[in-house]
């Protein structure tokens, strides 16, 4: 059975070719690889196999492209950024056709990835002609130090098949709007949604050799090497798994590459006593069941306190239990509550990247955050309370990056990685602090 999508735009579908110096272009070799329906296992279509030379020839392109390109005004790379994002809107529902037919997300979810993917280029184009610098005073009586921020080149990107859009577009909206060229390499799962995203940059007249997008499969650690090893390319930025980032880490210390890392994550999710059930519930099922369970900052352990623990489960259940299937298959697994998990439980310290929920029960504020701090990696943390205090406490007390407080959904353009941005108190009140990384160099002295 095929799921073939009828696009209203089908050109927005490139197959067997990548997008090289503003031209789509097939692999030097001629090779190409399949892409599947993961719903059906049916053919979608091929793409080119590309390999080093390939992505020399796209590190030089972009290299050609810097020069000319970092001189642009930040206003002038405003403008294509919010090109970009209006033609991404306007093919909204084709992008979200593509991502649903290589990816196999939900149709409401891939709906939601778009605009979300969108709103990259939307906040990166105003924060484009904000990337201003610093005025310090010296030790020295009457001296004055001025910083200024510089592009820092050639950017390559590197990015997974969970969310084929926004992943790609968060990185190359803050590489733009630095002045900054870039090669990326699209997932090989889901190439064609990022090459789509290729075709609306040429629509919205981003200068040739800017945006590069090569594709692979079989020949990815080969365009890894070459992206990692090349001393044109001076950042590296890369979102996937812990394994593959401490490889890349690796091979990139000989060119000390600035490098960018977004990896696996272990999301405790904490009801206390005194949550709103309503609130705790919704978001739980929002944390856990969106993009089928496989985003990065997913809540995996689900910590539930002892006097509301079957209430919770109960609702949490129902609302499992309520979801209907676009369709069913052997490549489906069905959403699935677990309760009575233990911390020796392989769920416990596993990041699951699925849509399997374990309930853990807990008695006091610090018991959970001591199982929530076991976990080897800190990427997102979720808890659910009234109580302004332990808002604060736990907020603090959680080793991970990002903290989502009464609410399930912390992915927001404006919210940076690996930093405690985001807190949403009860009642809407909304705490934030923002560090922009923009992909700059170390600031030099005028
Ligand atoms: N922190 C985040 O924002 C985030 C987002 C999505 C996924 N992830 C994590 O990624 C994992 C799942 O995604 P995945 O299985 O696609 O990850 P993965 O690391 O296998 O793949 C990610 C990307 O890296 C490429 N890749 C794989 N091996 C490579 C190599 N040797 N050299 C160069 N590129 C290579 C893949 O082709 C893909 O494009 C999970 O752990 C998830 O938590 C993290
Ligand atoms: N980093 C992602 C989620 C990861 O899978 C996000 O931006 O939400």
């Amino acid at each position: 059975m095929s799921n073939a999508p009828q696009l209203k735009d089908p050109s927005l579908f490139k197959k067997d070719v990548a997008y090289i110096n503003g031209e789509w272009i097939k692999a030097q070799s001629g090779k190409t690889f399949e892409v599947h329906d993961p719903a059906t296992g049916s053919l979608i279509g091929t793409c080119p196999e590309m390999s080093r030379a390939d992505t020399t020839a796209a590190i030089a392109a972009a290299t050609a492209a810097f020069p000319t390109f970092r001189t642009t005004t930040p206003r002038q790379r405003a403008r294509w950024l919010h090109k970009w994002y209006t033609l991404m809107m306007d093919h909204a529902s084709d992008l979200a056709a593509l991502i649903t037919w290589e990816n196999g997300k939900p149709t409401a979810d891939a709906a939601g990835e778009v605009a979300y993917a969108a709103s990259f280029f939307e906040w990166f184009a105003e924060e484009a002609p904000r990337g201003d610098g610093d005025t310090i005073s010296a030790t020295v009586a009457g001296n004055r130090i001025f910083t200024i921020k510089e592009p820092v080149g050639v950017c390559g990107l590197i990015t997974p098949w969970n969310f084929p859009a926004a992943m790609i577009t968060r990185k190359i909206g803050p590489a733009i709007a630095a002045g900054c060229t870039l090669v990326a390499k699209s997932p090989g799962e889901t190439p064609f949604t990022g090459l789509a995203l290729a075709e609306l940059a040429h629509r919205a007249g981003i200068p040739k050799g800017v945006v590069n997008v090569v594709t692979a499969m079989q020949n990815t650690v080969e365009v890894g090497e070459t992206l990692t090893s090349s001393p044109e390319v001076r950042k590296v930025s890369f979102t996937g798994s812990t394994g593959v980032g401490k490889l890349l880490m690796k091979q990139s210390a000989d060119t000390l590459k600035k490098l960018s890392f977004e990896l696996g994550g272990n999301a405790p999710f904490i009801v206390f006593d005194d949550a709103d059930m309503d609130v705790a519930v919704n978001g739980a099922v929002a944390s856990k069941f969106r993009s089928s369970g496989q985003t990065c900052i997913c809540a995996n352990r689900i910590y539930v306190q002892k006097g509301v623990y079957e209430e919770f489960a109960k609702r949490f259940a129902e609302k499992v239990k309520s979801f209907k299937m676009e369709q069913m298959g052997a490549n489906f697994f069905e959403p699935t509550v677990i309760t009575g998990m233990n911390m020796q439980m392989q769920l416990a310290s596993e990041e699951t990247f699925g849509p399997v929920a374990g309930l853990f029960p807990f008695e006091t504020e610090k018991e959970v955050v001591d199982m929530a701090n076991t976990a080897d990696v800190g990427l997102a943390g979720y808890f659910f309370s009234k109580d302004l205090q332990r808002v604060y406490r736990v907020a603090e007390a959680l080793e991970v990056g990002m903290v989502g407080v009464n609410t399930g959904l912390i992915s927001d353009p404006a919210a940076p990685g690996m930093v405690k941005a985001l807190i949403k108190l009860h009642k809407e009140s909304f705490l934030s602090c923002q560090v922009v990384e923009l992909m700059l160099s170390s600031e030099a002295p005028m």
